[in-house]
């Protein structure tokens, strides 16, 4: 259920927001929960995410392209996600990491035309579109560390995401993919950061943001 998932609902389970923790102590928190995932429980939850990820395309973007990322690690979703948009006929483009934690976008080719980045991650080895390659797409579906239910996203602090989708002149629906656990009442925002304006967890499937926040509802 929605209001039982978060962890500040659960003292003693998550940094406490009230009380001087930053950033980094939330990032360090759901890093280490996600070290300790059965790999059997990460392919479920991403099997799940690959069918809740093509709804959503469905209904928010149809025949549009896809901006997606391609879950590297710990991270929730696989390659599953990707290969199931695409096979429901969605072009799927995926970020390319740039100098200056810039983003840049280029299209995905399948997972034979990948190359290693940094960091664990998988680019495209294809042409580059060029850093608003990401406004014509009818969704971005980003990778998140965790959602609060006002839309602030905590990314994994290079602000990558926070820097190209902050610069764009449209932006389409931003949608963060997250564990049913990493949807939480509140995190720390900055000024930069930008708002997500929905999640997709595991179990909840596409939840709209704000959701369930005293003074927001129904907004
Ligand atoms: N799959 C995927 N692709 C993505 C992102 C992502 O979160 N997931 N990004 C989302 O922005 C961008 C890459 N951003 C990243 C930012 C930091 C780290 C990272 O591992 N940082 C180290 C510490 C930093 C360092 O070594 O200097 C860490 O977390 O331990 C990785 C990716 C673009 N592509
Ligand atoms: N639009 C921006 N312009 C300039 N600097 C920015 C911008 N957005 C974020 N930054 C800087 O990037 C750093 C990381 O920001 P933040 O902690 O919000 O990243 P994040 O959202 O966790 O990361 P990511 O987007 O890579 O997942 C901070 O030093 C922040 O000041």
């Amino acid at each position: 259920m929605l209001g039982d998932s978060t962890n500040t609902d659960h003292p003693g389970s998550g940094p406490d927001p009230g009380n001087q923790h930053g950033k980094s102590a939330w990032r360090t928190f759901f890093v280490n929960a996600r070290a300790t995932l059965p790999r059997a429980v990460h392919a479920a939850e991403a099997e799940q995410i690959a069918v809740h990820a093509v709804a959503v395309a469905q209904s928010l973007a149809p025949d549009r392209d896809v901006a997606a990322y391609a879950p590297s690690g710990t991270e929730p979703g696989s390659a599953l996600m990707l290969e199931a948009l695409v096979a429901a006929g969605f072009p799927v483009i995926l970020p390319i990491m740039r100098p200056g934690s810039a983003l840049d976008w280029a299209r995905f080719e399948g997972a034979a035309a990948f190359r290693q980045a940094r960091f664990g991650i998988l680019e495209p080895a294809g042409p580059l579109l060029g850093p608003g390659g990401v406004q014509s797409c009818g969704l971005v579906l980003v990778p998140a560390l965790a959602v609060d239910r006002t839309g602030t996203r905590l990314g994994r602090g290079a602000g990558f995401y926070d820097r190209a989708l902050g610069a764009l002149a449209h932006r389409p629906p931003l949608i963060a993919v997250v564990r049913d656990e990493e949807l939480v009442d509140h995190l720390p925002a900055d000024p930069h950061d930008v708002r997500m304006d929905g999640v997709i967890t595991p179990s909840g499937g596409h939840i709209r943001l704000p959701a369930g926040v005293e003074g927001t509802e129904g907004a």
